[in-house]
């Protein structure tokens, strides 16, 4: 899940990126960048890294200009080498920058056409340099010198009748201004909001409303699904649908783990779909085991807080934060390997032993994808003295891939896949495993928002809302992208793909990348 943002004001957008990117890095923590835009010419920093260490004050003073769009990564497509790190880069026609969250499922047909039909070259194994060839390619078939909004919804309009798979876009055309589009099922998230100043009124556009807080804009809405923006370099707004049969359908794991909990998608505050989530399954745990001998709910930080506190309440059971955070580790389920993975667990989560010894302990989870974190986490529960441990998982039990942007591409990495409760119970050493009821989970996202009315729950039920993810993909996109063979990718990461960034940066940017 990567984080997006895009900017028009009245001055120059730089630090408003850096922060709203700041406040988007739990979405992504692979690559950053920014790209703005002023008089004619774009000015880009990006590479691997956490926001904080890939802008300097040297980079922050090139990158000049009112208007300006940046990314966070998290790699579903291709390596997560400084080549692929985002805005990407097209000069034809206009100069065109764009970001991408979302993963395509045809990436490899579109790419054989853009080659043999377009002529257009793509220089890397990203899905998001191909979608952004397919919006510049369609851009130029409109044949104006000076792209107005309707060309530019055009291009969009196109963009969907050749594209599958989930995307939310923010882009740059130099000189005119910054675009922004969302799929047809509005799989990823992507919000609108404004601030009015003296010289006028100014516009973000990012993944989540959270980056707003921190800069003073409000939320005005979402990017409906479909839908395509436009915004002038001088701030005027225009927006259109530009999908034959647009039909929202957005990712619930974003309720579930990705978002911030105090973001606001597709007018749904997560924070409270997340009590909800916490209310229903002790609901379940009160129908299932009325006579529980649960003495305390320990939630596993951080994600499942707020889920684990009113489970707790509904339950009439002590909550205890038991294991404590280094703030200092981020987010273990979006790193790139399982080792890695294993052992920033351990880093990240040490046990104060006196929550554990002797009791009967209720661990709360958001989900359980590989098991990486709740196998480790009872474990130490154990050591720690527990008596019982007992694992409630606020998702159900994630048993297929995700194909839309998070990456979970190997069904036989996924701990529930072909295995009952039971056997996951067992695999992951608890004494009683209750994972949430899909219901359930929708609902807690529903009650949100009654014109919401379904949910992308791919990676629960196998069933892929864009109708065009089959068993033959699925086996080809395990085989690119299992854990084995990424990592035997990785290594083949070298000076020379460091290189590449430099086509289009100058000599300050190749250094720092
Ligand atoms: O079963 P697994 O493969 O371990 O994946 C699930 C875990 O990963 C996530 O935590 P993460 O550490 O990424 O982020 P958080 O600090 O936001 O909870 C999620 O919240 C679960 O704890
Ligand atoms: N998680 C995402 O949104 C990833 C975006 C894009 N598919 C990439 O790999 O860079
Ligand atoms: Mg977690």
């Amino acid at each position: 899940m990567c984080g997006i943002v895009g900017i028009v004001g009245k001055s120059d957008v730089n630090l408003q990126l850096y922060d709203a990117l700041t406040m988007l890095q739990h979405r992504g923590q692979d690559a950053a960048g920014i790209v703005t835009c002023h008089q004619g010419k774009f000015a880009q920093q990006k590479a691997n890294g956490l926001v904080r260490d890939v802008f300097r004050t040297r980079h922050m003073q090139r990158l000049i200009g009112n208007v300006g769009i940046g990314h966070v990564r998290y790699p579903t497509a291709g390596s997560s080498g400084p080549a692929l790190a985002q805005p990407f880069y097209v000069n034809s026609p206009y100069g065109i920058a764009m970001a991408h969250n979302g993963n395509l499922t045809n990436t490899d047909a579109i790419r054989e056409h853009l080659y043999r039909t377009d002529l257009r070259h793509v220089n890397t194994d990203s899905d998001s340099e191909v979608l952004l060839n397919v919006f510049a390619h369609e851009l130029q078939r409109q044949g104006k010198l000076e792209p107005e909004a309707e060309d530019i919804f055009n291009a969009i309009k196109s963009v969907h009748r050749r594209v599958r798979g989930g995307y939310a876009c923010v882009g740059l055309i130099v000189n005119y201004g910054l675009f922004a589009f969302r799929d047809p099922h509005g799989i990823r998230p992507l919000v609108i909001g404004k601030r009015s100043t003296e010289k006028g009124d100014e516009y973000i556009i990012a993944s989540e409303s959270v980056a707003f807080d921190v800069l003073g804009f409000k939320l005005i809405r979402d990017v409906a699904p479909g839908e395509g923006v436009f915004i002038t370099t001088e701030g005027e707004l225009q927006t259109m649908q530009c999908a034959d049969d647009p039909s929202l359908s957005p990712c619930i794991f974003e309720h579930v783990y990705f978002a911030r909990p105090d973001s606001i998608i597709d007018g749904i505050s997560v924070y409270k779909a997340r009590l909800r989530q916490g209310e229903k399954l002790a609901e379940k745990i009160l129908r299932e085991r009325p006579d529980h001998d649960i003495d305390v709910v320990i939630p596993i930080p951080d994600s499942s807080r707020v889920a684990g506190q009113a489970l707790a309440q509904t339950l009439g059971v002590k909550f205890r934060e038991g294991l404590v955070k280094n703030r200092y580790i981020g987010r273990t389920f979006i790193m790139p390997g399982q080792q890695q993975r294993k052992k920033s667990v351990r880093q990240k989560l040490n046990p104060i032993g006196l929550e554990f010894s002797g009791k009967n302990v209720l661990l709360v989870d958001d989900s359980i994808v590989r098991g990486t974190t709740c196998e480790q986490i009872i474990e130490m529960a154990r050591d720690a003295g527990a008596a019982k441990v007992y694992f409630a998982s606020a998702a159900p039990a994630v048993k297929y891939p995700n194909v839309y942007g998070i990456d979970m591409p190997s069904a036989k990495e996924l701990i529930a896949h072909g295995r009952t409760d039971e056997e996951v119970c067992k695999e992951i050493g608890a004494d009683w495993l209750v994972y949430q009821d899909l219901d359930d989970l929708i609902a807690a996202s529903a009650e949100g928002n009654v014109d919401v009315t379904q949910f992308d729950c791919a990676v629960f039920t196998g069933e892929y809302v864009t109708g065009d993810v089959d068993q033959a993909y699925l086996d080809e996109l395990d085989a690119a992208r299992n854990d084995k063979s990424k990592a035997s990718k990785e290594k083949t990461i070298d000076q020379g793909e460091n290189a590449v960034i430099g086509l289009h940066n100058d000599g300050d940017n190749a250094e720092a990348g």
